[in-house]
């Protein structure tokens, strides 16, 4: 058993809006070094935390998390349209484990998922099915949200499973940092709106593209200072990046979700998905970080990291 780790934020604006100039290089020479990495480590299994923005998980049923047994990508944003390769046997392994572990896990066997699951593994690995793939979806966006310390102990019992496996596993976090991009929101939103967040699954291309469109517009809006939503919190976001780099999980359960949505953005929460694969990269034993970046890119509407890390017994 060998663990490494990618957490990277992801933005569906990628390719859409274009950040100031020499950012999108700078994304870009990143994106390379960690498929570097990737390539490096050579994983034999990838576990994949990330969140989805009402394209496959929804108010009529809203777990706080779900392992998903099957899994595909729904295509939103010009992502990948298809099937995970899930390894159904292990993912029931898993989701017993975890259930064991005291965790109230839910199941999907199959879970659609939007770019916050599918964007990441698209860019790193070149695809959601070129690697046995265990996805994990984390709410990042619909409240209400289960204490941090929840997060903590899913992001453990699945370390714990992958320690026992002999397997070469990169595990991804995909999500955050602090943003607030106009993901529709129930405590906002209008009747109509309401039933789109209930029963919103498989909209028109017609629907599909007006909700790009808006995403697009409020990102371009945002980088001229004239877009209502939340500013980006460089100082929120590298002070958790430090808690990351810290190897220490436990300091993770000090987060408060309303405190966060305060000072971070409504979609700030999509961190929980770092939560979980820093907590579960842990379990094999003392970390190193790698990697480490960050910048404010208000055209992708991004407080936009990335810590990449491996176990020290990796080096
Ligand atoms: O679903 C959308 O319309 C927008 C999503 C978005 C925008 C910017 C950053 C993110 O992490 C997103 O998920
Ligand atoms: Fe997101």
């Amino acid at each position: 058993m060998s663990l490494a780790l990618i957490c990277l934020s992801h933005t569906p604006l990628m390719g859409f809006t274009e950040p100031a100039p020499g950012v999108r290089a700078e994304v870009e020479a990143l994106l390379d070094r960690l498929r570097g990495f990737v390539a490096e480590f050579d994983p034999t299994l990838v576990v994949s935390f990330g969140p989805d923005h009402y394209n496959g998980f929804f108010y009529d049923l809203m777990p706080p998390f779900c392992l998903c047994l099957g899994a595909r990508g729904v295509g939103d944003f010009d992502t990948q349209e298809g099937d995970f390769q899930v390894p159904e046997e292990l993912a029931s392994q898993l989701a017993q484990h975890v259930a064991d572990r005291g965790v109230d896990i839910a199941i999907s066997r199959a879970a659609e998922l939007d770019h916050g699951a599918v964007q990441v593994p698209e860019l790193l690995l070149g695809g959601i099915d070129r690697f046995p793939t265990l996805p994990v979806f984390v709410n990042g966006v619909a409240p209400p949200f289960v204490p941090m310390q929840r997060i903590r102990l899913l992001g453990e019992a699945v370390g714990d499973f992958l320690v026992g496996l002999d397997e070469r596993v990169l595990v991804i976090g995909s999500g955050g940092l602090s943003h607030d991009p106009p993901v529709p929101r129930w405590a906002s939103d209008t009747p109509q709106q309401h039933e789109f967040l209930l029963r919103g699954r498989h909209p028109t291309a017609q629907a599909r593209q007006t909700r790009q469109q808006r995403t697009i517009d409020t990102g371009l809006a945002f980088a001229r200072g004239e877009a209502e939503i939340a500013d980006l919190n460089p100082d929120w976001d590298n002070a958790f990046l430090d808690v990351c780099a810290s190897g220490d999980p436990g300091r993770f359960d000090a987060y408060r979700a309303d405190e966060m949505t305060e000072v971070a953005g409504n979609s700030a929460h999509e961190v929980r998905s770092w939560v979980a694969a820093f907590s579960a990269l842990r379990r094999a034993g003392a970390y190193r970080v790698v990697d480490r970046y960050y910048r404010a890119i208000p055209e992708w509407i991004a407080g936009f990291g990335c810590l990449t890390a491996t176990t020290e017994s990796e080096e």
